[in-house]
């Protein structure tokens, strides 16, 4: 145990984190030169292809010090983006350190300080590692004095390092031998291992990521999962490395991976606690927080029919994504479908991108809304999650909505179009620090409901990117909010109805109209699109009809061509969902918000 090492890597986004893992594997030679690619870790495709990590990623390296001895590192490089922060939380309590990375050339950001003060609750020894040095416009004084100002450390602990061209990496290995505490645990208590991840194989079933804090686990004994008190035989256990590698036992320190045959998503729980059926632990291991959704959406499949099947990729994917809900909901336009949770707008979009790669499931995604509480005159208090739920305006006291306390680190010359967004968005400013004469801090309370859709794009447009943003939910506050409703052809559409606040509500409903224009495609007939309070239309527009003919353009006799066509035309009606008598495609539910 004292030759092991537990730490993650943590950092605002785009940070260096991946480039820098990278580095540390080749270094140790846990990924030959052969095999190597850039974020070797980002094993999903899409996180490759928009070069964010979406998923923490545990990985074991063995290091061997300047003193000869060889080291067990198990590395866990964790996601930036503040829609992901629940995967960093949970990679943390396999861990006793941390490497925190500042880009030199960007300073401590706001998911710095957030990524940092989830590392300390959780006591881990923080390395702080100034990163990308190489960089021409790297501000070295500068950002290790904001980092000695932040963690309170001395500039001799600060690592100059660069993923890019390697240097620090050998300073990062020494000081995770000699800085980062090793495990702690029990070797002959019995044993209580953390499930921090899993993962649905197709072949294998569930395979369960673990850290042992206390005894012993060997291949072949019968396991108990404390909270869902069921027993399994252990099949394999092993260690990750590139890939899973088997082991005959594994004990207090380690982190590695069990699978037991499970197939069923719903018997195994992260945050649960493996131990021995013949000597069980005491106690399961405090699990996590339960995640709390900040945005709620409506996922439908595309044909009703697919409902049970799109049931089973959400449990599969919950297994992957321990921040995902969802509970059964019907929509009248759309069928039986489900009401999910998300952490944010680009977590719903990942969600609906991984239904769709991993699962094959096409699926439609409502009007995301956040959660409200509504007062009867009554009295009774109740929880609208979705807008179909508010009670009738005339049964109705107040509905409350909730309020977020949100950090904004920017340069002084952006604090004028930061304060008018933010007034836009209802928020209002309670806090201006300056960090430094070049950095300041700005502390604002909105609504949840204004930041969830297009504040983050925005305030990064309007700073061209010089604005980090992190935010904790505050509370709930009465707000004058009423069901605007859409409208097809006199048909309302409930998957497209929701909440806002009265004095937004006519240009929210123009907004949307004529967004709406743009996405439906024209059909034979004319088509209106309204939105109304109550009875009261605010707004509309109009497609006019048209006759579609798309073998029109290949006159002559190439038959299959034609074919293609229309085969063509026929795939894409499949991503179409038939609304009344309108078809309306799956992408116009999601676009429809990316008002400009
Ligand atoms: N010059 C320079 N560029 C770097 C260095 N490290 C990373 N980069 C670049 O910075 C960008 C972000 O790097 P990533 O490693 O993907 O950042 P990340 O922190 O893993 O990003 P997320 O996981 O999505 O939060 C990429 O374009 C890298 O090429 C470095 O040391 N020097």
């Amino acid at each position: 145990m004292k030759k092991i090492r537990n730490f993650c890597v943590i950092a605002h986004i785009d940070h260096g984190k991946s480039t820098l893992s990278d580095r540390l594997l080749e270094f140790t030679q846990t990924i030959s030169e052969r095999n190597m690619k850039d974020q070797a870790l980002d094993d999903m495709d899409l996180e490759r292809e928009r070069g964010i990590t979406i998923k923490s990623h545990a990985i074991q390296m063995d290091y061997k010090h300047l003193d000869g001895e060889t080291y067990t590192f198990n590395m866990i490089d964790t996601p930036g983006h503040v829609d992901f922060s629940y995967e960093v939380s949970r990679s943390i309590a396999a861990c006793e350190g941390a490497l925190l990375l500042v880009d030199a050339s960007q300073g401590i950001q706001a998911q710095t300080i957030s990524n940092l003060y989830l590392a300390i609750e959780h006591d881990l020894e923080i390395i702080p590692v100034l990163n990308k040095v190489d960089m021409e416009s790297a501000m070295i004084e500068e950002v290790s004095d904001q980092i000695i100002d932040l963690i309170g450390c001395d500039l001799e602990d600060i690592i100059h390092a660069s993923g890019k061209t390697g240097i620090g990496i050998q300073d990062i290995m020494t000081a995770a031998v000699e800085r980062i505490p090793h495990p702690r645990g029990d070797e002959e208590a019995p044993l209580q291992a953390l499930i921090f991840d899993s993962i649905f194989n197709q072949y294998r079933g569930v395979i369960a990521y673990f850290k042992i804090e206390n005894g012993s686990m060997k291949k072949g004994d019968m396991v108990r999962f404390v909270n869902t008190k069921m027993d399994y035989e252990a099949d394999e256990i092993g260690v990750l490395k590139m890939d899973m590698i088997p082991k005959k036992e594994l004990r207090a320190g380690d982190v590695g991976y069990i699978i037991t045959g499970i197939k069923s998503s719903k018997e195994i729980k992260v945050g649960d606690t493996i131990t021995q059926v013949d000597r069980p632990c005491e106690k399961a291991i405090d699990g996590f927080e339960d995640v709390k959704p900040m945005v709620f959406a409506g996922i439908f499949p595309i044909e009703n029919e697919d409902f049970e099947d799109l049931r089973d990729s959400l449990e599969k994917l919950q297994l992957n994504d321990a921040s995902l809900v969802f509970e059964p909901e019907t929509s009248v336009a759309l069928g039986f479908g489900f009401r999910c949770g998300f952490l944010g707008m680009l977590h719903l979009e990942i969600i609906q991108e991984r239904l769709s790669r991993e699962f094959e499931q096409e699926v439609i995604t409502t009007i995301p809304n956040v959660s409200y509480f509504a007062y009867t005159k009554k009295g009774e208090k109740m929880l609208i999650n979705t807008p179909t739920d508010l009670p009738d305006p005339t049964l109705l006291d107040r509905v409350e909505e909730p309020y977020i306390s949100a950090q904004i680190i920017t340069k002084p010359e952006y604090i004028g179009t930061i304060m008018t967004l933010c007034m836009e968005k209802r928020g209002e400013l309670t806090k201006q620090i300056y960090l430094t004469t070049e950095r300041v801090e700005l502390s604002f309370e909105l609504p949840l409901a204004e930041i969830v859709f297009d504040f983050y794009d925005k305030l990064k447009s309007i700073t061209r990117g010089y604005a980090s943003f992190d935010y904790a939910p505050k509370d709930y506050r009465a707000s004058d909010l009423v069901k605007l409703d859409l409208k097809l052809n006199g048909e309302p559409v409930d998957a497209l109805s929701s909440l806002v606040h009265r004095d937004k509500a006519a240009s929210f409903g123009r907004k949307i109209c004529s967004k709406l224009k743009d996405l439906l495609p024209r059909q034979q007939f004319m088509i209106a699109i309204q939105a109304a309070v109550g009875a009261k239309i605010i707004a509309r527009e109009t497609i006019s009809a048209l006759r579609k003919d798309v073998t029109a353009k290949c006159y002559g006799g190439d038959i299959t061509r034609k074919r293609k066509l229309l085969e063509k035309q026929k795939k894409g009606k499949k991503k179409m969902r038939q609304i009344g008598s309108v078809n309306v495609p799956q992408k116009a539910f999601l676009d429809v918000l990316k008002l400009d």
